[in-house]
């Protein structure tokens, strides 16, 4: 299944660990970043990634993507709830991705509620804290086939 993964978070998750931790916990964006290539490399599995607060950043490295990854796991952060453009940039490449919100935004403010993503994504993860990280790679692993060799 997806032999490359391409990890990406959005604004704000920079400030992972420190970050209203009652919400988003403790652990750091480099633990994830560190968990996340621990379990790529077990499963052989091919990882980047890539964390910016600019739009334009997230969708210029989508579409450098093109035709180099299998799959993407992406936290947009605020983005989700806004950003047309990258939902263009996923569309535009073809490369399925996974949904990742470390809160349940259902159950937070009604403007959480909505992502310009979730229609297009093979999975939504939510809720589960930075668990969700390791399960949507699972998912990837096991669910989303290798892209075509060219
Ligand atoms: O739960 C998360 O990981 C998402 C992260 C953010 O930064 C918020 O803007 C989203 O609304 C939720």
């Amino acid at each position: 299944m997806a032999q490359s993964i391409l990890l990406l978070n959005g604004p704000n998750l920079n400030l992972l660990g420190t970050r209203e931790p009652a919400t988003y916990g403790s652990t750091t964006l480099s633990d994830v970043l560190s968990a996340a290539a621990s379990q790529c490399a077990q499963k052989n599995i091919s990882f980047s990634h890539l964390q910016s607060n600019h739009e334009g950043v997230l969708i210029d490295r989508i579409h450098e993507a093109r035709g180099k990854v299998d799959a993407v796991v992406i936290n947009p952060g605020a983005l989700t709830h806004t950003s047309v453009a990258l939902r263009d940039a996923l569309l535009g490449v073809d490369i399925p991705f996974v949904e990742v919100h470390i809160s349940n935004v259902h159950k937070r403010e009604p403007f959480r509620h909505h992502s310009y993503l979730s229609d297009k994504a093979e999975a939504v993860i939510c809720g589960l804290g930075v668990y969700g990280y390791e399960a949507a790679i699972e998912f990837a692993s096991r669910s989303i086939k290798p892209r075509k060799e060219a």
